[in-house]
C-alpha cells in the first residue's frame, strides 16, 4: 500500500469518531412514561414473560436481529496471530457489512483465550445473547474443534466465517469461471496454496461439487501435502495424494485452477505460466494477494483471475456469503447453518452472476458495463439482489432440510434492508 493509501485507511478509521459502528435507539425515550417503559418498571414484564419461555426473547428483545462476530485473533485475514484486540477493526468491519448489506445488528467480541477449551467456555455461556454466531479469524487446526463444540453447546446458528462463508464464495466463483474457461469442475486439475481454515473448507466444498480428490494438490508451508508425511494433522492428511511433486512449481505444471489462501506474493510469474490454457487463478490472501492481478495478466493474457478485494474485479470474498446466510438463517430461526443451507447459497450467488447486471452496481464500480464474463464471474457486494437472492435460498433450503422453527417468511423476498422487519 502507498502512504496516501495506508493514511487514508487510518483517517478513515479515526474521523470523525474513532470506529466504524454505533449504537442506535429504536424506541421513543422522550418522556417519562416512555423512561418506564423502556426501564423500571415496564422492562419488568419482557422480563417475567422470557423466564416463563425464552423463546419470548425474540420478541421482546433485539436478539433474532442480532449477530456475534466473535474471534481471538490467531488468523487476522492473512496477517497472522496478532492477538485478540487487533482483530477488533476487522470484527467491527464485519458487523458493518452485516448492517449494510442485510440489516443485522452486529456486536464484535474479542476473547483473549489461553485454549481453545477457554474459548469454547467462554463463548458458550454467553452464546445466548445473540440470535446467531459467526466466528471469525481464527487460526487452524484450533477452529475446527472450536466450531464443532460451540455447535453442539449453542442453541444457535455457529458458523465460521472463514471456512465456509470463504469456500460458498469460492465455489459459486470457481463454477463459473471454469464454465468461462470452457472446463469443468470434474476434469480440472486444482492447486490449493495453504492448509488452514479457509482452504480447507474451500477444498472440501469444492470436492463436495464435483471436484476429483485426485486431481487436487494441496500445499501448506513445507510443500506438498502427500501421502509419505508423517507431520500432517487430521484435516491436512485428508487432502494427502501420492505423488512425487513437493514444491508448488512443481504442482502447478499444467493445472487449471490455483486457489491461494495462505500468504502475500507466494506466487510467480513463472507459476503461472506453467499452468493450462485459459488458467483460474483465485488469489484470495487478504490484503496481499499471492500474486498481484496485473503481474498476473501480464504473465498470462489468458487468465481469469479473482482476489479478495474490493478495488480489482472479481471480488472472491465471504462478504458475498456470510450477511445473507444469517440474514435466511435468523428470518426462519434456523438451529444450525447445514450443508443444504451452504450449496443453496453457492447456487444462488453463482446464478446472480449470469444475470445482467443493475445500473446502481455499474454507478458505484463507476464502470461502463459489466457482463458475465472473464471479468465478471461473481456479483459484487453492492449488489442489492444479493439480498434478496442468497437470503431466500438459504431461508428455504433450512425449511426443506428441517432446521427451520419458523415457517419461510412470509416477507421474502427483501428488497431493501428496509424490508427486514416488514413480517
Ligand atoms: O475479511 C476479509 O476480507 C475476508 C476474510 O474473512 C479474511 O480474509 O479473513
Ligand atoms: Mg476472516
Amino acid at each position: 500500500m502507498t502512504d496516501a493509501k495506508r493514511q487514508a485507511a487510518l483517517d478513515y478509521h479515526a474521523h470523525p469518531i474513532p470506529g466504524k459502528l454505533s449504537v442506535e435507539l429504536t424506541k421513543p425515550t422522550a418522556t417519562a412514561r416512555d423512561l418506564a417503559l423502556a426501564y423500571s418498571p415496564g422492562v419488568a414484564e419482557p422480563v417475567r414473560e422470557i423466564a416463563k419461555d425464552s423463546e419470548n426473547a425474540y420478541l421482546y428483545t433485539g436478539k433474532g436481529n442480532l449477530v456475534a462476530v466473535i474471534s481471538d485473533g490467531s488468523a487476522i485475514l492473512g496477517l497472522g496471530n496478532l492477538g485478540p484486540l487487533a482483530s477488533k477493526p476487522v470484527m467491527e468491519g464485519k458487523g458493518v457489512l452485516f448492517k449494510r448489506f442485510a440489516g443485522i445488528n452486529a456486536t464484535d467480541v474479542e476473547v483473549n483465550a489461553e485454549s481453545p477449551q477457554a474459548f469454547i467456555d467462554t463463548v458458550a455461556r454467553i452464546a445466548d445473547t445473540w440470535g446467531g454466531i459467526n466466528l471469525e479469524d481464527i487460526k487452524a487446526p484450533e477452529c475446527f474443534e472450536i466450531e464443532r463444540a460451540l455447535i453442539e453447546q449453542c442453541h444457535i446458528p455457529v458458523f465460521h466465517d472463514d471456512q465456509h462463508g470463504t469456500a460458498i464464495v469460492t465455489a459459486a466463483g470457481m463454477l463459473n469461471a471454469l464454465d468461462i474457461a470452457d472446463k469443468s469442475l470434474e476434469e480440472a486439475r486444482i492447486v490449493c496454496l495453504g492448509a488452514g481454515a479457509a482452504a480447507i473448507a474451500c477444498m472440501k466444498l469444492l470436492v463436495s461439487c464435483g471436484a476429483r480428490s485426485d486431481n487436487l494438490i494441496m500445499l501448506d508451508r513445507k510443500g506438498v501435502i502427500h501421502t509419505g508425511r508423517e507431520d500432517l494433522n487430521q484435516y491436512k492428511a485428508m487432502f494427502a495424494v501420492d505423488t512425487d511433486k513437493r514444491t508448488l512449481t512443481d504442482a502447478i505444471e499444467g493445472a487449471d485452477v490455483f486457489v491461494g489462501l495462505s500468504g502475500p506474493g507466494l506466487m510467480s510469474a513463472d507459476h503461472i505460466r506453467r499452468m493450462a490454457d485459459n488458467p483460474v487463478v483465485f488469489a484470495c490472501t487478504n490484503p496481499d494477494p499471492e500474486i498481484a492481478p496485473d503481474l498476473a495478466h501480464a504473465a498470462r493474457p489468458d487468465v481469469i483471475m479473482a482476489t479478495g478485494r474490493s478495488d480489482y474485479p472479481n471480488q472472491v470474498n465471504n462478504v458475498l456469503g456470510f450477511p445473507f446466510i444469517f440474514r435466511g438463517a435468523l428470518d426462519v430461526r434456523a438451529t444450525r447453518i447445514n450443508e443444504e443451507m451452504k450449496v443453496a447459497a453457492v447456487h444462488a450467488l453463482k446464478d446472480l452472476a449470469r444475470e445482467p447486471v443493475p445500473r446502481a452496481v455499474l454507478e458505484a464500480y463507476d464502470s461502463p458495463a459489466m457482463s458475465f464474463g472473464r471479468d465478471y464471474i461473481i456479483p459484487t457486494p453492492i449488489d442489492v439482489r444479493l439480498l434478496e437472492r442468497v437470503s431466500s435460498a438459504v431461508a428455504q433450503a433450512a425449511v426443506d432440510s428441517g432446521v427451520a422453527r419458523r415457517p419461510y417468511p412470509s416477507h421474502y423476498p427483501l428488497k431493501t434492508v428496509a424490508d427486514v422487519y416488514a413480517s
